[in-house]
Order: C-alpha cells, then structure tokens, then sequence
C-alpha cells in the first residue's frame, strides 16, 4: 500500500506540474528521493462535553497528503472563512496540497487548512500518507513564480530539514504563546 501510495503521489505531482505550467517532469526531476515520505494511522477516541477537537486546525508541512477516514468522518477544510466537511464515503481518497507546494507557488496554489473534529461518542480511525521531500532540499518560489513574471517571492529560501525540525520542536516543546508556533509563514518576506 505505501509504494502505492508513493506512485499516486507521483502522478499526484505531475498533474500539478501541468496547472502550474511548469516544464515537463519539473518536480518529478526536483523531487525524486522518496525516503522522506511516510504514514500515520490515527485514532480518535470519543469526544466528551467539553473537548472535541481530535487534530486542531493546521496545515501540513511537506508536498501532498493522502488522508482515508473511516465512516464516521470529522476532516473539515477551510474555505473562505468557513469549515467545509468532508463527507466520507468508502474507497475516497482526500488529496490536501500542503506547504511546499505553497512556497514553490509562490502561494498560487495554497495548503490546505484542515482539522478533524471528534463525535460525541464515536471513535474514529484515519491514515494519512504525507508525500514528502528530502530534508537537503533548498525551498523557494520558483522563478517561474516571482523573477520571470515580475512578482517579489513571498518566501525566503530554506532547507526543508530545517522547517521540519522547526516543526518538530512545536510538538516536543509547545510554546506558551500560540503566536509563537512555527508556520511557513516564519519564512515569509513582509511585503
Ligand atoms: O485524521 C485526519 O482526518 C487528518 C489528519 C491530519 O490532518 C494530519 O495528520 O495531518
Ligand atoms: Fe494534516
């Protein structure tokens, strides 16, 4: 299933590839190392009266995410202000363009703000597969995106293992401060 998951992804980004009129296979040739990709099974368990956010809002931070709810649902995607739910339905698979497509954008195609919300009693199970990039990769708008059509890059460059340890220390070490939770906008140019 995981190789699957791998070949969909890839044919995933080669689609993109062709809305974002990109030069044929230019992600397929700037992201062939697949060893960063991986997947999680997820369990909720039943919300109580109080609480019942099962994975608060967020987006995620690699290229392309797969997720597989189960029938109770729960995923809901942001969209102008509003939460949308995504009904399940069996053999559906949702797709979420995720932050590094963002940044190499420029922002032309956004990730997908996204939570799942737990039924009052209900459990739920998803999986989500995370298509990913290698950690030495340097991310930045591609000139396609900023010089070659005169719009300022909306991101400084980095290396992807350091977004993703950034990321990693939100989890280990929670800031206090919700404001101080790192996003991929830590690398975004004010204009
Ligand atoms: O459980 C879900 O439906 C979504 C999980 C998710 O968004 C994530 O793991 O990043
Ligand atoms: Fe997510």
């Amino acid at each position: 299933m995981f190789t699957h998951f791998g070949k969909v992804g890839e044919l995933l980004e080669s689609i993109l590839n062709d809305c974002l009129g990109l030069p044929l296979n230019f992600l397929k040739e700037y992201n062939h190392d697949r060893s960063w990709d991986f997947m999680v099974a997820l369990n909720y368990y039943p919300a109580t009266n109080t609480e019942n956010n099962g994975i608060s809002e967020h987006e995620d931070g690699n290229c392309i995410t797969f997720v597989i709810q189960d029938e109770v649902g729960g995923l809901q995607v942001r969209k102008n202000g509003e939460w949308i739910p995504v009904i399940p339905a069996a053999g559906r698979i949702i797709v979420n363009v995720s932050d590094v497509i963002q940044v190499l954008s420029n922002n032309k195609f956004k990730s997908a703000t996204h939570r799942a919300v737990r039924k009052t009693g209900r459990s739920r199970h998803s999986f989500a597969f995370f298509y990913n990039i290698q950690g030495d990769k340097w991310i930045e708008p591609l000139p396609q995106f900023t010089e070659e059509i005169g719009e300022p890059p909306k991101y400084k460059g980095f290396y992807y293992k350091d977004y993703q340890a950034l990321r990693m220390r939100n989890k280990s070490h929670p800031p206090s401060r919700p404001e101080d939770i790192i996003h991929i906008t830590h690398y975004a140019i004010s204009s």
